[in-house]
């Protein structure tokens, strides 16, 4: 097999971090993005990465600011030689009744979590077309761009539109040999989870873990998702198995939601 590269926003934790090292282990080279305060644990990644005998490569980019998207797409392909696949998963969480959502909160978690997408996808598109070649979009979305969980409004919103641009995207960008797919994780055990568990737990006035329990009871497989739940779908997004899929947005939560 030729080698290839794929890039994977923030990715020093959780979904991303998974996720790049099933994309390493399936023998591509990856370059992966996250925040300066995430700069240590994205370094570890990186070492662990080099690990599995594949180049990889750590920048420091905002996926909420289009122009440090499209210079961490210029970098991945100098840096690592051919650009070929881009993971969009960094994301924030939000928790709280629609009623008090402040426009400071709606503007940070749209640019992070709708805009970061749209740049990611943007500046993978004309990268592969600069290289003359197609490529594949993999973006984060949710289960509930299926259907919105209470308290999580805003972020589920957010998701419901990573959904869309991704059908949209898959659209404009068939003729182009580009597909784009999204992955729906469920609940998903990363430090995001640890943080909606604490902030439902404050509103609903009930103690530390019992929010994420309530959750995961309801889960017909009888636990939560562990990351490499979600990497093992984008390992196959990610391959040439899925050439044929595009547009979708693909559950993987272990049984919650069904569409
Ligand atoms: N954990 C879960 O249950 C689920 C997560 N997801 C989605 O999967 C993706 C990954 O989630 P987790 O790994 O659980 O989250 P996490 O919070 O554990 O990790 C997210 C990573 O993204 C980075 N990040 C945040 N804002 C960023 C920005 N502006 N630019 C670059 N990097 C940024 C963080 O620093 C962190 O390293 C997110 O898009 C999330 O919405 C979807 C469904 C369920
Ligand atoms: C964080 C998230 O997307 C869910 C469904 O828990």
């Amino acid at each position: 097999m030729t080698s290839r590269t794929a890039l994977v926003t923030g990715a020093s934790r959780g979904i991303g971090k998974a996720i790049a090292l099933q994309l390493a282990k399936d023998g591509y080279n990856v370059a992966i993005t996250d925040l300066p305060q995430q700069r240590n644990e994205a370094l570890n990644t990186v070492k662990e990465l080099e690990k599995l005998n594949v180049r990889s490569h750590f920048i420091e980019a905002d996926s909420s600011k289009r122009d440090q998207v499209f210079n961490a797409v210029n970098e991945t392909t100098e840096k690592l030689g051919g650009f070929n696949t881009i993971v969009n998963n960094a994301g924030i969480a939000s928790v709280e009744p629609l009623l008090e959502v402040t426009e400071e909160k709606l503007d940070r978690l749209n640019k992070i979590n709708i805009n970061g997408v749209l740049w990611g996808i943007q500046a993978a598109a004309k990268q592969f077309e600069k290289l003359g070649h197609g490529g594949k979009i993999i973006n984060a979305s949710s289960i509930v761009s299926h259907e919105s969980f209470e308290l999580l409004g805003l972020y589920s919103a957010s998701k419901f539109a990573v959904r869309g641009l991704t059908q949209a995207a898959a659209k404009e960008l068939a003729r182009k040999k580009i597909t784009v797919n999204a992955y729906c994780p469920g609940i998903v055990l990363t430090p995001m989870w640890d943080l909606i568990d604490e902030k439902l737990g404050a509103i609903n006035g009930v103690p530390k873990g019992e929010s994420v329990k309530k959750y995961i009871d309801g889960i017909l497989l009888g636990r939560g998702s562990e990351p490499q739940d979600i990497a093992n779908l984008v390992s196959f997004l990610g391959s040439e198995k899925s050439d044929y899929i595009t547009g979708q947005s693909i559950i993987v939560d272990g049984g919650i939601v069904f569409t």
